[in-house]
């Protein structure tokens, strides 16, 4: 059975200026993917993943989300596709002020309605901490919880709405080894258990070799080789080379 297509972009180009960051890129997205999205300091990792949560106005070119055309969409069916569409700030982006238990609650406020959080709320916090393996911070300030633990929290707090895709930026940026690689693990975990898709910014290399199914290169604004990391690593291409070396 063929897999279905979550997000497909076709030939993106976007400039800032002089500066052409994307040029005629594509990719494609599976259901049940791990993507890797591999490519050097200010090659346009991040612009590209924002131009696919609509953060940015491509130059050209489509995106296709989870069917949709998104530059088709009001900014209704856009709040209702960014429902299905988890992203994980390299950040974090949680609120210092609020308990971890209103931080995950956050995004039902936007999505679900009074009677849907009176009655489910609470077991929607529960299992998104489990999932993480943190149900005991639920009552604790971010600022009392470690940079692993913050990005787990971060994450229970993107899958609390069940997201179909999930956008990681960097996850692992910033944590020891250890800790990356349990946070590249956890990704893998949540991938089989939701059966979800991602697409992932990174370039740390242990984090890369775990999570993906499959990397893009990102090189002079395209898609410059998209294959497995075991594949890639054998390819002689001196562009590919430096990144395995
Ligand atoms: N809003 C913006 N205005 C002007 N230039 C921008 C803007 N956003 C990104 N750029 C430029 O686009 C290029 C790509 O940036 P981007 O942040 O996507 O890189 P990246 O691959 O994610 O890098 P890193 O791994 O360092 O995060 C850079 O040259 C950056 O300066």
């Amino acid at each position: 059975m063929e897999q279905k297509t979550i997000i497909e972009v076709k030939s993106l180009y976007k400039s800032f200026g002089k500066n052409q960051v994307l040029k005629d890129f594509s990719l494609t997205l599976k259901e049940e993917e791990n993507l890797v999205i591999l490519g050097k300091s200010g090659s346009g990792k991040s612009v590209l993943i924002k131009c696919i949560i609509r953060l940015i106005e491509p130059d050209a070119g489509e995106i296709r989300v989870l069917g949709q055309d998104i530059s088709e969409l009001d900014q209704d069916q856009m709040d209702l596709l960014r429902k299905d569409v988890g992203f994980l700030f390299q950040s974090n982006a949680l609120y210092d002020s609020m308990t971890v238990r209103q931080n995950l609650e956050f995004p039902l406020r936007r999505h679900w309605s009074a009677e849907e959080r009176q009655a489910n709320a609470e077991s929607a916090v529960l299992e998104a901490l489990e999932d993480v393996g943190l149900a005991h911070t639920i009552d604790m300030m971010p600022a009392e919880l470690s940079g692993g633990m913050r990005k787990r929290i971060a994450l229970a707090r993107t899958l609390i709405l069940k997201p179909k895709v999930i956008l990681y930026d960097e996850p692992t940026t910033g944590l020891d080894p250890i800790t990356g690689r349990e946070i590249s693990e956890l990704i893998v975990k949540i991938q089989k258990k939701y059966q979800s898709s991602a697409i992932i910014i990174s370039h740390d290399m242990n984090c890369i070799k775990i999570t993906s199914n499959r990397i893009i290169m990102l090189i002079e604004g395209r898609n410059y080789a998209s294959d497995t990391f075991e594949n890639l690593t054998k390819l002689p291409d001196p562009k590919v080379r430096e990144f395995f070396e």
